[in-house]
């Protein structure tokens, strides 16, 4: 089996609410992060994530379970294990009047790593020329890049992300994705939870689903595509009905949708644009459509909410 650099086994947590309900947020997860590459935590609003990171980063208890993260046991080791763990799943805490290098010299202090780190990770985060601007003046995609530079001064092995693209112009968003990307690709783990699927599904390896608390999905995003179908090919002809009838006639499964035609377990598009040319019809567009990950993640949290659980005798934890 390969390395994890998380594993969450039967982990369990709830909140209590007024007016004394329990409510599990987190409901007996099992979770394998595997070492290496970009592992997306996703679901929807309120399904967790925020929950089971923070308990592998031994900011909230569970109730039940065990967290393994590089191989220790949390909370219990976490002294051993915390200076290889870096984390932004609060907002940044920096000084908005001091520049972004004078921040980060001061963090560097603190954790006991030499000053000339920080230009390392000024330049890692691509900072290196708005470093002596305050901090104030950065624009939010660059304040998420500053605290994530922060939290490489310790250069750590994992890197864990809640919703790092939030809030963030298409811009923003480009630049943290290959910052993750570019940390995966120097063996890092990189964990993160997020809404933006499209995002995700350009720089993930491996993804988890939530929903209501629970795991609905894990594994390599490759795989859980090709689980929701294979792909199909629309094509875009002047008379798709008559396309469809001769594509049906060699023995593939065509049929006319908005306007095209949909061809599903598609042969190459070579061939079906040789049978058309057969009979007189020259395809306008050719394309490849395949399952993305919003139409999985739909799927698969369909109908997901948080649940409640009325416990009046668990009230006070
Ligand atoms: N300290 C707390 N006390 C009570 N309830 C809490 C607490 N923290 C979180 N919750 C509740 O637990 C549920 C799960 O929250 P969590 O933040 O883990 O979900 P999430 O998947 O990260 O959601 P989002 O995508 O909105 O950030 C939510 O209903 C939230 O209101």
């Amino acid at each position: 089996m390969d390395e994890l650099a998380v594993e969450l086994r039967g982990l369990t947590k709830s909140y209590v609410r007024f007016p004394l309900t329990r409510v599990p947020v987190v409901r007996g997860l099992n979770l394998d992060v595997p070492a290496g590459g970009v592992h997306a935590l996703l679901g929807p609003n309120g399904s967790g994530k925020t929950t089971t990171l923070r308990m592998l980063l031994g900011l909230v208890r569970p109730e039940s379970g065990t967290v393994r993260v590089l191989g220790h046991a949390v909370p219990g080791a976490l002294p051993a294990v915390v200076g290889r763990i870096g984390a932004v799943v609060e907002q940044p805490r920096l000084f908005p009047a001091f520049s972004g290098r004078r921040n980060l010299e001061l963090l560097a202090r603190a954790a006991d790593v030499p000053a000339a780190r920080v230009d390392e990770v000024l330049d890692e985060v691509g900072l290196r020329d708005r470093a002596r601007d305050p901090v104030r003046r950065y624009s939010l995609g660059m304040k998420q890049r500053a605290a994530i530079a922060a939290t490489l001064l310790r250069r750590p092995d994992l890197v864990v992300l809640d919703e790092p693209t939030n809030g963030l112009d298409p811009q923003g968003v480009h630049d943290v994705r290959a910052l993750m990307r570019r940390l995966a690709d120097q063996g890092r783990t990189v964990l993160v939870s997020s809404h933006a699927l499209g995002d995700l599904e350009q720089v993930a390896d491996t993804v988890s689903v939530l929903a209501a608390g629970r795991l609905v999905a894990q594994g390599r995003l490759d795989d859980l595509l090709a689980s929701r179908g294979a792909p199909r090919l629309r094509v875009r002809v002047a008379d798709p009905e008559r396309a469809a009838l001769a594509l049906a006639g060699h023995g593939w499964s065509a049929h006319v949708d908005g306007g095209a035609v949909v061809v599903t377990d598609p042969p190459p598009a070579a061939d079906v644009s040789r049978v058309l040319a057969g009979v007189g019809l020259y395809p306008e567009e050719l394309t490849v459509l395949r399952p993305d990950l919003e139409s999985a993640y739909l799927a698969l949290t369909a109908g997901s909410g948080p649940a409640a659980v009325r416990d009046p005798a668990e009230v006070g934890s």
